[in-house]
C-alpha cells in the first residue's frame, strides 16, 4: 500500500489535518494531556490521535511549533502527521505504534527480555539514533523516558512526544517543585535551575538505559521525590541493573556525570553503545 505520507498532503497548512479524513477507533490510553484514541486516516492510514483536553495545554503556542515538529523526520521518531486546530478540543495526529509504550512492553515481556541483553541493548541504540537526530537539529526532548517511547512490529523503538513538555500548563507537571514534575529523570541542574539542554536529555536517556535493562522498574524504587532530590545532589546514582554487562552500565554511569559538559553527546553514546554491542553479544 502506499508509504504513510511525512505529513498531511494540504498544501496551504500542510501540518493542518482535515478532521472529516479522520475516522476514530478504540481508545488506547490516557494521560494528562486528554485520551488517545488509535484513528484511519484517509480511509487506510494507521494513526494516533492525541484529543487535547481543553486548558491542558497552550494550544496557540503548540500549534505554532507543530510546523517545526512536523518537519523532524528520523525512523526512531513517532512521526507528527499534523494537527485539526479548527476545532476544540484539537487533535494532534502521529503515527501509530502497535505495541504501546516502551515501560509496559518491558514490564509485559519481563521474562523474554531479561536475559537478552542484545535486544535490550539494541532498543537502547535505536532511541539514541532517534535522540541523536534531534540532538543535531538542536531539539530537546524535556521528558525523555521509557513511558515516552512507542514499540512497533519487528522491536522497532521510536521517541514520542518531544518538546511537548514546553506546552504544558499544569504547573505540578512544569515546576521542579511540582508533584508531577519526572524527578527522577532529572539531573542536578534541572532540579536546581530548570535549565533543561541535550546534556538534562542524555542524564534521562541513562535513566532510560536502567528503565530497559531493570526492564521497567521503578527508578529508585518508592523513594519519594524530595529523597530522590537529596540522593542526586549528594552524587548517589542507581545500582548496576542485576541483568546488565559493566560495559553498559559504565556508559550509564557516563551519562549521569554531575557537570552536564562532562556527560557525552548523543552522537558519540550511539558510538560507543555500537561498539559495546559488537564486543560483548
Ligand atoms: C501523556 C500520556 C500519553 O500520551 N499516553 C498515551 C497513551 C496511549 C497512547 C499514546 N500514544 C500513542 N500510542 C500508540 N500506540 C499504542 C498501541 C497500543 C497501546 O496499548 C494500550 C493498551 O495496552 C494494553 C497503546 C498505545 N501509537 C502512537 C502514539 F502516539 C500515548
Amino acid at each position: 500500500d502506499r508509504p504513510a505520507p511525512a505529513t498531511a498532503g494540504l498544501s496551504h497548512d500542510k501540518w493542518e489535518i482535515d478532521h472529516n479524513e479522520l475516522v476514530l477507533l478504540e481508545e488506547l490510553g490516557s494521560g494528562q494531556f486528554g485520551v488517545v484514541r488509535r484513528g484511519k486516516w484517509r480511509g487506510s492510514i494507521d494513526v494516533a490521535v492525541k484529543m487535547m483536553k481543553e486548558g491542558t495545554m497552550s494550544e496557540d503556542d503548540f500549534i505554532e511549533e507543530a510546523k517545526v515538529m512536523t518537519k523532524l523526520q528520523h525512523t526512531n521518531l513517532v512521526q507528527l502527521y499534523g494537527v485539526c486546530s479548527k476545532n476544540r478540543p484539537i487533535f494532534i495526529v502521529t503515527e501509530y505504534m502497535r505495541h504501546g509504550s516502551l515501560l509496559n512492553h518491558l514490564r509485559r515481556h519481563e521474562q523474554s527480555l531479561i536475559n537478552n541483553q542484545g535486544l535490550l541493548l539494541d532498543m537502547c541504540i535505536q532511541v539514541c539514533k532517534g535522540m541523536a537526530y534531534l540532538e543535531r537539529h538542536n531539539y530537546i526532548h524535556r521528558d525523555l523516558a521509557a513511558r515516552n517511547c512507542l514499540v512497533g512490529t519487528e522491536n522497532i523503538v521510536k521517541v514520542a512526544d518531544f518538546g511537548l513538555a514546553r506546552y504544558v500548563l499544569d504547573d505540578q507537571y512544569t515546576s521542579s517543585g511540582g508533584s508531577k514534575f519526572p524527578i527522577k529523570w532529572a539531573p542536578p541542574e534541572v532540579l536546581n535551575y530548570t535549565r533543561f539542554s541535550s546534556k538534562s536529555d542524555v542524564w534521562a536517556y541513562g535513566v532510560l538505559m536502567w528503565e530497559v535493562f531493570t526492564c521497567g522498574k521503578m527508578p529508585y524504587g518508592r523513594l519519594k521525590n524530595s529523597e530522590v532530590v537529596e540522593r542526586v545532589q549528594k552524587g548517589i546514582i542507581l545500582e548496576k541493573p542485576k541483568a546488565c554487562y559493566k560495559e553498559v552500565y559504565d556508559v550509564m554511569k557516563k551519562c549521569w556525570s554531575p557537570l552536564p559538559e562532562n556527560r557525552p553527546s548523543f552522537r558519540s553514546l550511539k558510538d560507543t553503545l555500537v561498539n559495546v554491542s559488537q564486543s560483548i553479544l
